[in-house]
């Protein structure tokens, strides 16, 4: 993994930007490229809506201006990256503790474009610990419905979300079956979201080495 490969990725992702778009913005390292490079299109562009404290804090800092995205009903673009992503464009994300932000804006877009260095390419979903974001009252519960689905959930230490919530990392879960899954652990009262971007997975990932993006449509 490299700096330079998340770079790339990210201003590859340029390509998708059209002139009056208001962008669909993620959240963790990789997207920090792709801010920074929406930023040289920023008088072509309306603006953002922004899946986390931290991204809108960067868009600001460079004059995009940042939208509620209650007000926002049309939404082409959606950019940001992942922990691990899989040929079928599915992904795990939250390392970061966005997953809930950043699945709600994926909802609302049209395309969702993932960037990433090509380390996040997996054959299978599940080495990295699946965050599932829960309400804080309920982590003792969901901790143990999780055992009870196989998995190991460990307490993300110090870390409250944009929500107010906690996180959960999840190890040793058998994600043979991603979509089933992300539905089973959001069944699970208390549960805000989890992690697993497998029924609204990517429409297209841009992957680089640092040398060149590859494109997985
Ligand atoms: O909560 C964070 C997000 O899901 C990130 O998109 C994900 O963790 C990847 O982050 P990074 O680009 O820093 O590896």
């Amino acid at each position: 993994m490299s700096d330079n490969a998340k770079k790339m990725a990210a201003e590859a992702a340029l390509e998708y930007v059209k002139p009056g778009m208001i962008v669909g913005v993620g959240t963790g390292s990789t997207v920090n490229y792709f801010i920074d490079a929406l930023a040289t299109m920023k008088y072509d562009i309306e603006g953002a809506v922004s899946s986390s404290e931290a991204s809108t804090q960067r868009l600001k800092a460079h004059g995009i201006a940042v939208f509620d995205l209650n007000g926002v009903s049309d939404l082409a673009l959606y950019v940001d990256g992942a922990d691990e992503v899989n040929r079928h464009k599915q992904m795990i994300k939250g390392g970061g503790g966005a997953l809930t932000r950043e699945k709600i804006v994926a909802a609302v877009a049209e395309t969702f474009v993932c960037i990433a260095d090509d380390s996040k390419l997996v054959t299978a979903l599940g080495d990295f610990p699946l965050p599932v974001e829960v309400i804080p009252m309920a982590r003792s519960y969901v901790a143990r419905q999780i055992v009870r689905l196989g998995g190991d959930p460990v307490l993300r230490d110090d870390f409250v979300t944009d929500n107010g919530n906690v996180i959960l990392d999840v190890y040793n879960l058998n994600i043979g079956k991603p979509i089933e899954l992300e539905h089973k652990l959001n069944q699970i009262t208390g549960v805000v979201t989890n992690g697993l971007f497998a029924d609204r997975n990517a429409d297209i990932v841009l992957l680089s080495d640092g040398k060149s993006v590859r494109t997985i449509t």
